[in-house]
């Protein structure tokens, strides 16, 4: 039984998110943190009749460092959302610094909690947490060689971050669902899985139909997998146009975060063989990183990839599999909105400057 932690948990995002977290009965411990509302959220919760005690805290009186302390996972939806004419990239002014200050908490109160990013731009807030908690020497369990020379004392540091994850679930849901759709069955879209792969913005969200558990239809034409696929890399535009100024996926993001920390959890605990794309650091399987950038054509640190879990976190991660025509051209397509997302997080820690 476990600790978990929600970090913007007032918001359209986290109230419902904390919600499923209360109903996992792998939760022991709730603690919602937000700048606004979480007495009232965590009192209103707190009602329910699951094992979880629930817990509201504010910024005042080390709020955030109470919520944090003694978590196994936090999740964090905090920030501002998209409105229609926005990119996730417009996002950076304000979100990069909330993420980065939720980051140096967890570093100092929680340095060996799994953290589910879903703060947007993904692609940018997960470098800027890998580099807060590396500056704190925290970026999972560091290990550290020290050699002497008689002249020299050499330190070598070897971080292994395992337990980072950027939340690319939601692009997941969405190709399962659609594909069902496709498939003119929508029971089937708890069934259905495709790998998502590359980052969370436009077209960096890659998906492998030719992997799908469920073959589309005979008769799928080029044109109709070119629609499927831009459907699922702008189907947050899609949430954003709807809702007409009033935010993005709230609903939707809290299932699939919720289903994501649901398989952390249970990796945690010991369950084996759970598998689930995410965006990670890919020197937390270095024989895996290695290969995957062999494929992909470029030294990048970050890309989601179908991550198998484990008690530490990232247990291992698997290749991209065979990948068809079509799908090498988004990956590379992808590839340099992915670089200069990832080098926009890490140098906003290096230089903060905006
Ligand atoms: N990874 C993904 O697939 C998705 C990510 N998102 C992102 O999730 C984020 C949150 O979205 P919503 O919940 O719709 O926004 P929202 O505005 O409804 O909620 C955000 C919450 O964060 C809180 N907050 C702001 N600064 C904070 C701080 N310093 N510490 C703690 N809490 C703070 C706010 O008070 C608010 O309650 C956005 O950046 C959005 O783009 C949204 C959908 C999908
Ligand atoms: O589109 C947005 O801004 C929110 C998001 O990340 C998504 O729905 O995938």
């Amino acid at each position: 039984m476990y600790k978990a932690v929600v970090l913007g948990a007032a918001g359209g995002i986290g109230q419902p998110l904390a919600l499923l977290l209360k109903s996992n009965p792998l939760v022991k411990e709730l603690a919602l943190f937000d700048i606004v509302n979480t007495p009232g959220v965590a009192a209103d919760l707190s009602h329910i009749a699951t094992p979880a005690k629930v817990s509201g805290y504010l910024p005042p009186d080390d709020g955030l460092k109470k919520a944090l302390t003694g978590a196994d996972i936090v999740v964090i939806p905090a920030g501002v959302p998209r409105k229609p004419g926005m990119t996730r990239d417009d996002l950076f002014k304000i979100n990069a610094g909330i993420v980065r200050d939720l980051a140096t908490g967890i570093a100092t109160a929680a340095p060996k909690a799994a953290v589910l990013v879903i703060s947007n731009p993904v692609n940018s807030t997960v470098p800027i947490v890998a580099e807060v908690l590396k500056k704190h020497g925290v970026f999972d369990a560091k290990k550290c060689v020290v050699i002497k020379r008689p002249t020299l004392l050499w330190l070598f540091f070897d971080f292994f971050p395992k337990r980072l994850f950027g939340v690319t679930t939601l692009d997941v849901v969405r190709a399962s669902t659609f594909v069902s759709e496709v498939l003119g069955d929508l029971s089937l879209a708890s069934s259905v899985t495709i790998p998502v792969v590359g980052g969370h913005s436009g077209v960096t969200i890659v998906p492998l139909f030719s992997q799908s558990s469920h073959p589309l239809p005979a008769g799928f034409s080029p044109s109709d997998l070119q629609a499927l696929t831009t459907r699922v890399q702008f189907g947050g535009d899609e949430v954003v146009k709807a809702k007409d100024g009033a935010g993005s996926a709230t609903l939707s993001m809290a299932y699939a975060g919720a289903e994501f920390a649901g398989k952390v959890l249970r990796a945690l605990n010991g369950e084996k063989g759970i598998i689930s794309p995410s965006f990670v650091h890919l020197s937390c399987d270095k024989a895996g990183g290695d290969s995957l950038k062999k494929v992909i054509g470029k030294e990048l640190d970050f890309f989601s990839v179908p991550v198998e879990l484990g008690p530490e976190g990232v247990a291992k991660l698997h290749s991209l599999g065979n990948l068809t025509e079509f799908e090498q051209s988004l990956i590379q397509a992808a590839l340099p909105d992915l670089e200069s997302n990832i080098e926009k997080g890490v140098s906003f820690i290096e230089s903060p400057k905006l």
